[in-house]
């Protein structure tokens, strides 16, 4: 049987003055190598939007993390605090994407901009910079150039409910890079990690949705030295198998 088809909406990016889509290496390897199914990168823009064709073919979905930031415009009437951050094409795509995804109970992970995504799309609301809001940390990376160090573990999220029983623990050392984080929490969603200064770092959809799991940190990041990470990509393998299965029957 061919492997399960992960779709991956990519994120915009100039380079040398034209506009490519792109997606973290990470992201794709941790699909193919750990929930062991084919990632398919799904180009943003206007005329490629047609999400139903993208779902026709998709057993699960994986939202990347990004260097941009959701628009805030999504979500309240502030404007975004860095306007060079947004990328409107890939919120075009991920924000309906989403809502139908969920609706459609098709697998899905979503990974830190991902996870702030899922959020909104569900009628939630970010912070545009948690470490300017009274009481809570700084989640950024730090500004070394190395990336073990960047994406190294930073600190620690309590787990509760479903997601404490895949991982087998009630506490988990996460690693941290975003500015980002969720302010009010999407009706429908269900917070299943906290940090210590109470940031929701893990939800997950209601019971019914094979896998639908967003978090904060980055699981993509050398998954195979972390256990909790492999648990999480193959129980997302899993869940897309599950559905090729069903021949998208859901
Ligand atoms: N911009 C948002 C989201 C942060 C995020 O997704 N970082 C990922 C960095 C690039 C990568 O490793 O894919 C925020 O700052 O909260």
């Amino acid at each position: 049987m061919s492997r399960p088809i992960v779709l991956i909406p990519s994120c915009t990016k100039a380079i040398g003055g034209l506009t490519f889509d792109t997606v973290g290496r990470k992201y794709s390897a941790a699909v193919a190598e750990v929930a062991e199914c084919q990632p398919l990168l799904v180009p943003l823009g206007q005329s490629m939007a047609d999400i139903s064709a993208v779902l026709d073919v998709a057993d699960a979905i994986l939202l990347s993390g990004s260097l941009s930031n959701v628009e805030p415009r999504h979500y309240s009437d502030e404007l975004p605090l860095d306007p060079t951050t947004v990328d409107r094409d890939r919120d075009a795509l991920t924000l309906p994407l989403i809502r139908t995804a969920i609706e459609r109970k098709i697998p899905l992970f979503a990974i830190c901009r991902g996870f702030q995504e899922l959020n909104v799309a569900l009628g939630g609301t970010l912070h545009q910079a948690v470490h300017s809001v009274d009481g809570h940390n700084d989640h950024r990376e730090p500004t070394d150039e190395d990336f073990e160090i960047k994406f190294g573990p930073k600190h620690q999220v309590r787990l509760e409910g479903e997601l404490k029983a895949w991982i087998g623990k009630d506490q988990l050392t996460v690693n941290s890079l975003h500015g980002q984080g969720i302010n009010k929490l999407a009706e429908p969603l269900i917070a299943e990690a906290f940090a210590e200064d109470g940031l929701v770092e893990a939800v997950r959809a209601p019971a019914g949705n094979a896998f639908s799991l967003g978090v904060q940190w980055h699981p993509e990041w050398r998954p195979q030295d972390n256990p909790a990470s492999v648990a999480l990509f193959r129980r997302f393998g899993e869940a897309a198998r599950g559905r090729t299965a069903k021949g998208h029957a859901a």
